[in-house]
């Protein structure tokens, strides 16, 4: 069973308004947040005029090179935005603003908001299991792409899909569990103190955190972004030091696959990946982003169930997952017929989760 590949078209679409709006704010937000010398800016110029056109060839990009950006699939052409911004902003040439990541002033102010002190100061009282899942998953709404466009998105939404239950039976005695990472800050927080959890608790014995090996997507997650959480988190909370510790003897292992920033689906991953996913007893994929490259970026019907589309995977796979994209599966049929005659945009305004599990 498959399903038509989302790309940019028709206008007014979700993916449009990506490229179309998003894209540029975007350009201006990384423009203004550090100060680049003028050929960078002559750079980012140039990347702003392009997106309105065709695609321009990169090295390593080729595949839809000459095409419009709206008429191609859209999971590659964000993922190819983000590449070319990067090249922009000189983060991969020799030169002093080699690896230096253009989304670091939003990441680090995020770390010092009243929004994340609240939800540190919680932490420390909430330690309940399941809060700290559901902080995990929220903590995936408080994305900085995302805030862009949908503004300032807080609390807890509707949960449409709860398998919960069966994750936590997964979780029992774990020997590695896989947590691919989403975005930094207030989703990483909550993420490495559920994996702090898992460690103390014994329901895992290894965690292997995936996170981005360069920039993504604005906020998400780089191994310099887990350290900046540990320090933030050791202001407040023993899951700090405690997970340096666990950092340092092994038990809490950091990976940043060159798949985790291409432009596919995990059906092309490679065998090294696949064979990381496999060893685990489960993985959790955090986020929209995760969630799309998991079950493919199509236009599934969302009664589509989640165990079909992602037979594929190597081994378990749990996903966390706040609904900002108009991908949509394993929705119960009740709920589907119910969001859409509400005349909500139920699947990309970031108020619904689901928590699936294959
Ligand atoms: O940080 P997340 O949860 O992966 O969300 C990023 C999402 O933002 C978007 O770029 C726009 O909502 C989506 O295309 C993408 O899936």
């Amino acid at each position: 069973m498959t399903a038509a590949e989302i790309t940019g078209n028709p206008p007014g679409s979700f993916a449009w308004g990506v490229l179309h709006d998003r894209h540029p704010r975007l350009i201006a937000q990384v423009r203004d947040g550090l100060p680049y010398p003028p050929e960078i800016g002559r750079a980012l110029d140039e990347l702003a005029e392009e997106i309105t056109g065709e695609i321009r060839p990169l090295p390593g990009w080729e595949e839809y090179a000459g095409r419009s950006w709206y008429d191609v699939p859209f999971l590659w052409a964000e993922s190819c935005f983000y590449r070319k911004l990067l090249v922009a902003v000189g983060y991969f040439a020799p030169g002093p603003w080699q690896g230096v990541d253009p989304f670091e002033p939003v990441k680090s102010a995020e770390l010092r908001t009243p929004e994340l002190a609240d939800d540190l100061a919680a932490f420390a009282t909430r330690s309940d299991e399941d809060a700290l899942l559901t902080a995990s998953l929220w903590g995936n709404r408080a994305d900085l792409g995302f805030r862009l466009s949908a503004g300032q998105a807080d609390g807890d939404g509707a949960l449409l899909v709860d398998q919960s239950p069966l994750l936590w039976s997964l979780l029992t005695d774990a020997d590695t569990v896989c947590v691919v990472a989403d975005n930094s800050g207030r989703e990483l927080v909550p993420d490495l103190l559920l994996a702090d959890h898992l460690l103390v608790t014994g329901r895992a014995a290894r965690i292997l955190l995936h996170v981005k090996p360069c920039p993504y997507y604005v906020s998400d997650a780089l191994l310099t972004d887990v350290v900046a959480a540990l320090r933030r988190l050791s202001e407040s909370h023993d899951a700090g030091p405690r997970l340096e510790r666990a950092m340092r003897d092994g038990r809490l292992q950091v990976r940043a696959h060159p798949f985790s920033c291409a432009p596919w689906s995990y059906h092309r991953m490679p065998p090294d990946l696949a064979a990381d996913f496999a060893s685990a007893t489960v993985t959790i994929m955090k986020g929209d982003l995760n969630y799309r490259r998991l079950v493919g970026d199509r236009r599934w019907v969302p009664t589509t169930p989640f165990e079909e589309v992602t037979a594929y995977f190597p081994g378990r796979v749990a996903a966390l997952r706040t609904m900002k994209c108009d991908v949509a599966v394993g929705i119960p049929a009740d709920a589907v017929a119910r969001l859409d005659a509400s005349g909500e945009q139920w699947r990309s305004n970031g108020a619904h989760a689901v928590i699936h599990v294959r």
